[in-house]
């Protein structure tokens, strides 16, 4: 680590950071829904007070755009190359109390961040003047070493997963590679897209029967969010589900998810855990170089 670096998160010993909550959201297939829990769960616990930044970690903002019709022109890639501040790219219409840092273009590895981009980062995060209380992480589909990077770095690790083979077989393989060459061991279980309570259970019963028989990690369900026509119909009006239809079955499912991630304890460390988040995020796996040096 460069001296830059480890002043930057010196820097994170402020008032301003503390006891930030880290939340990433994962699912190993694409289209499972992640999207949809982290910004609809967002705004449920905006709506209990709770100032939220969703960082989007998916390719370009195209989902949030879409579902809320908005436009950023700037995203972390400008703030990655100093060419702009963290708090100057959020996007803060979508709803009150929450804000949106847009995702970097393209699939850059956060482990294949440069040097300088590293202290960018750091001090992007260390120089926040944005207060919030919880970052929930959007991260891409499949298992790249950005969704590891994100998974690895935050204090929960939620796995979004539907009813279907697919869906199975990949959030297992995210969970292996998570257990096995990152050391994440408790994973945060969201059953999507389900027709009823039951069917929630037994999805996560299905994937719970792989995990305890080949990996050494702990799941838990936490959410079962049913399959809702009031999501894509919300979607069309652009508008989040929550605030279009607060009474549909979804919105009911996030708003109880919301209530258990504020029960979930805080970090007590010195400076938060924003500083330990960052600190992981841009840690790199030793190479054999590294190993040989040691
Ligand atoms: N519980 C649900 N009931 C019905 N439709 C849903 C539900 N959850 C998500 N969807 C729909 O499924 C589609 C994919 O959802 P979303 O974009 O949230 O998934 P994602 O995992 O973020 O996808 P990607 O990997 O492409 O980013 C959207 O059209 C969304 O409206």
């Amino acid at each position: 680590m460069t001296r830059d670096q480890a002043s930057g998160l010196r820097m994170m010993n402020q008032p301003n950071n503390d006891k930030v909550k880290v939340i990433a959201v994962s699912g190993g297939k694409g289209g499972v829904g992640k999207t949809s829990v982290s910004i609809n769960t967002a705004v449920a616990l905006a709506e209990k007070g709770k100032r939220v930044l969703v960082l989007d970690a998916d390719l370009g903002l195209a989902n949030v755009d879409v579902m809320l019709g908005i436009r950023a022109e700037k995203n972390l890639s400008h703030v990655l190359s100093g060419d702009a501040e963290l708090d100057d790219i959020i996007v803060r219409e979508v709803t009150k109390g929450i804000g949106i840092v847009p995702a970097t273009s393209g699939t850059q590895a956060m482990v294949e961040l440069t040097q300088a981009q590293h202290a960018g980062l750091i001090r992007a995060f260390s120089e926040m003047r944005t207060q919030f209380d919880i970052l929930i992480v959007d991260t891409a589909a499949g298992i790249s070493d950005m969704v590891l990077s994100f998974s690895r770095a935050s204090q929960d690790v939620l796995i979004v997963v539907c009813d279907e083979p697919t869906s199975i077989t990949d959030a297992y393989a995210l969970i292996k590679i998570l257990s096995r060459e990152h050391g994440v061991f408790h994973f945060k279980i969201v059953a999507n897209m389900v027709r009823s309570l039951r069917e929630g259970m037994e999805l996560f019963a299905k994937l719970s029967k792989v995990t305890d028989r080949f990996l050494d990690v702990a799941l838990e369900l936490v959410a079962t969010v049913p399959f809702d026509e009031n999501l894509r119909k919300s979607v069309r009006k652009q508008k989040l589900v929550v605030e279009a239809f607060p009474k549909s079955p979804s919105a009911i499912a996030y708003h109880g998810l919301a209530n258990k991630i504020m029960t979930w304890p805080i970090p007590q460390q010195p400076g938060g855990h924003l500083e330990f988040f960052v600190e992981r995020l841009v840690q790199r796996k030793p190479t054999e170089e590294d190993r040989a040096s040691e």
